[in-house]
């Protein structure tokens, strides 16, 4: 009776990569099977992923040479399978099942207003009757607690979830509370891209026709997470009317659109100034009523104004579809909250 350590064939086989998918036989668990006779002969039985189909072939005689190469061995056997289900694939699971139709807020850069645009939104779509909730997920820089004057943390309730905050028709919750204040920005990201999906599930946002999801600024991993988790059904661009916000924004379209993310529109922010005395618009950035949505190939959702009531309203928690309900920057969030409900189709 000759000896043939297993051991050396898993050495042996974790060298021998399944063509098309990038990984070890071993390390895809794909050996199934491996008996050795009193001879030192080896039958196997392996499973590959759906990449290698075409490649059996090749796969089979890496096989047999890794396992030769192995001492004591004399013929080997192998009996390949595949599943169909390619190496790689992440599954896509549902973390809020409950929310009608989660919203992606993006911008191609900082400071345009998105999280502005995101808070007003989301109080003027609740002003429509419509269950809203606002999750920030602008970890760089978390300021939507602060437009809702919101200063607790949250509580746990009896399920272990986190209970989002309602304030202003709105539940509100924010990836922010999960960080120390002075958490050095560089972990942020790190930390909380692990810490998103699980914080997804762990909020009981119970049953909300719109989640506005307010992101950080730029293109990147978590939009992929999140179009991974959550069933995005839209996304809308935040801009300046400025040429360099329009490149910025439309590298952030370009990647909702590689994500398979339908981009339901742009809102130009800070758009113009109404004079306060004859009530005339100035185009402070572009000079003229600028043709963003042309430019970008997408439907403007709104117009929002630049207006010191706006700035002075997140300042102090109190954003200026509440504080100025009358004034002609509400109307306009209105009027956009209404188009992006008629969008949606809800
Ligand atoms: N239309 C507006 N008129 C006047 N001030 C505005 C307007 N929109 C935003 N602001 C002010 O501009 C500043 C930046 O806005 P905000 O924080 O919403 O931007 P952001 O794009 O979310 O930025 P970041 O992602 O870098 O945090 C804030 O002080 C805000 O009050």
């Amino acid at each position: 009776m000759v000896k043939v350590s297993r051991i050396d064939i898993y050495e042996k086989l974790d060298k021998v990569i399944i063509p098309g998918a990038n990984v070890s036989l071993v390390k895809y668990k794909g050996i199934r099977g491996l008996e050795i006779d009193e001879d030192g002969n080896v039958d196997i039985k392996v499973e590959v992923p759906k990449q290698a189909e075409n490649n059996l072939k090749e796969l089979e005689e890496s096989v047999v040479k890794a396992i030769k190469s192995v001492e004591n061995v004399k013929e080997v056997k192998v009996n390949i399978s595949v599943n169909e289900k390619p190496y790689g694939t992440v599954e896509f699971k549902n973390l809020i099942p409950n929310v009608k139709f989660p919203i992606l807020i993006g911008s191609g850069k900082g400071g345009v207003g998105k999280s502005t645009v995101s808070s007003n939104l989301a109080i003027a779509m609740a002003k429509l009757g419509h269950k809203v909730g606002l999750l920030d997920a602008d970890f760089y820089g978390p300021s939507i607690a602060m437009m809702f004057g919101i200063k607790e943390e949250p509580v746990v309730n009896e399920k272990e979830k986190l209970v989002p905050f309602e304030k202003f028709g709105v539940k509100v919750m924010s990836l922010g509370f999960l960080l120390e204040e002075d958490t050095p920005v560089i972990w942020r990201g790190p930390l909380l891209m692990k810490a998103l999906t699980q914080f997804l599930e762990d909020v009981e946002w119970g049953e909300l026709d719109y989640l506005l999801i307010d992101l950080p600024p730029g293109t990147g991993d978590i939009q992929l997470s999140l179009a991974q988790n959550v069933k995005v059904k839209g996304a809308i661009a935040v801009t300046t009317p400025q040429d360099v916000a329009l490149l910025d924004v439309k590298k952030a379209v370009t990647m909702f659109e590689k994500l398979n993310i339908p981009v339901m529109g742009v809102i130009e922010n800070m758009s113009y100034f109404i004079c306060h005395n004859c009530g005339t618009k100035h185009f402070i950035f572009s000079g003229n009523e600028m043709d963003t949505g042309d430019k970008l190939g997408l439907p403007v959702l709104g117009r929002i104004p630049i207006d010191s009531a706006i700035r002075e309203g997140g300042d102090k928690g109190l954003p200026i579809v509440v504080g100025y309900p009358e004034s002609p920057v509400t109307k306009e969030f209105l009027e956009t909250a209404k188009i992006i409900a008629e969008k949606s189709g809800l």
